[in-house]
């Protein structure tokens, strides 16, 4: 056991940074061992290039485990959502940390909410998947592809180049920014992207189980399986972190619920399904066939089309 802090790696934007500190400080609370940060500069960082000409969102995660494999950091925080559903070889999730507010939030000029929002408005997302939803539930808005953290993204509002953009509650709590929310939409307007609001604690598989044992002590059982369930919709249809896929699952009654949906670009068609499961001791089996069986279900009626429709016809950056 060695008496230097433990080494986490995180990305200098402010949120990355912001969740990457209370994920150190509860590693300390839980489990006494000090925790310092270590900024990593990720190429999705410092270039202005669209994120399809980088790959998507994965040039935000990359970086960070080069760091791991080469010994550079001893453990890592990201955004679940933004890590890719295949494993990465030789790491692991090591904690999977207690969810926040998963819901997908809407700041939009002078107090408006959604529905309020005047005919033909530009809203700011480069997500399709809030895009479809969102297109679905009123068609005259407009959609333009924005870039950059949380802060310049509300920027852009002030400047009028847009109306409103749409953002993760979890990630503009975690900037302090909440003042700027003025409507949040539940699962039955817009179901979050798969994994929103959780975060994932990664690093060496070899060390998971040895000396960054104490790391599951910020594992909490029920977002795990959540994010699994939801993870899993996402693996079956072989849809990337920036696919029209919205998932939603939750713990309560002693049952996982899993809600999906699978929207195209332009709202005009969906595929949509609802399932639950007992919680049981073989939880993340559970979960995992709950989601690849309700994405079998999708597929049936035509979910994978959908997304390979979307995946072709994106010619706008997409990041979730
Ligand atoms: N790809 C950007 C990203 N990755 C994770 C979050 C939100 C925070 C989270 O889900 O943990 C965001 C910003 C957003 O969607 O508004």
């Amino acid at each position: 056991m060695t008496d230097r802090p433990a080494k986490l790696g995180t990305r200098r934007s402010p949120m990355a940074t912001s969740q990457s500190q209370t994920v150190a400080d509860a590693v300390t609370a839980r489990t006494g061992t000090g925790v310092e940060l270590e900024l990593i500069t990720s190429y999705g960082d410092v270039t202005q290039a669209q994120l399809t000409q980088l790959g998507g969102t994965g040039v935000f995660v990359n970086r960070l485990r080069e760091e791991l494999l080469s010994g550079g950091i001893d453990f890592a925080v990201h955004s679940l959502k933004d890590l890719p559903t295949a494993p990465a070889e030789g790491l692991t999730v090591a904690a999977v940390v207690e969810r926040d507010d998963p819901r997908d939030a809407l700041c939009a000029r002078d107090g408006r909410a959604f529905e309020e929002l005047p005919p033909g408005s530009v809203v700011g997302t480069g997500s399709p998947r809030r895009v479809a939803q969102l297109a679905a539930l009123r068609p005259d808005l407009s959609f333009v592809p924005i870039r950059g953290n949380a802060g310049t993204r509300l920027g852009k509002i002030a400047q009028g180049e847009v109306d409103a953009v749409v953002l993760a509650y979890a990630g503009l709590a975690r900037v302090g920014r909440l003042d700027d929310v003025t409507d949040v939409f539940g699962p039955e307007r817009m179901l979050p992207a798969p994994g929103q609001g959780a975060l994932a604690v990664e690093c060496l598989a070899s060390r998971a189980g040895d000396d960054l044992a104490y790391l599951t002590a910020v594992d909490h059982a029920a977002t795990r399986a959540e994010v699994t369930a939801e993870r899993s919709v996402l693996a079956e249809l072989e849809a990337g972190c920036a696919a029209p896929v919205g998932a939603y699952a939750d713990v309560g009654d002693g049952r996982l619920r899993l809600r999906a949906a699978v929207v195209a670009p332009d709202g005009t068609g969906a595929v949509r399904r609802e399932r639950s499961v007992p919680v049981g001791a073989d939880t993340a089996e559970a979960a995992s066939s709950l989601g690849r069986e309700l994405a079998r279900e999708m597929i049936g009626d035509g979910a994978d089309r959908i997304v390979a429709d979307a995946a072709r016809d994106s010619t706008t950056p997409s990041e979730d």
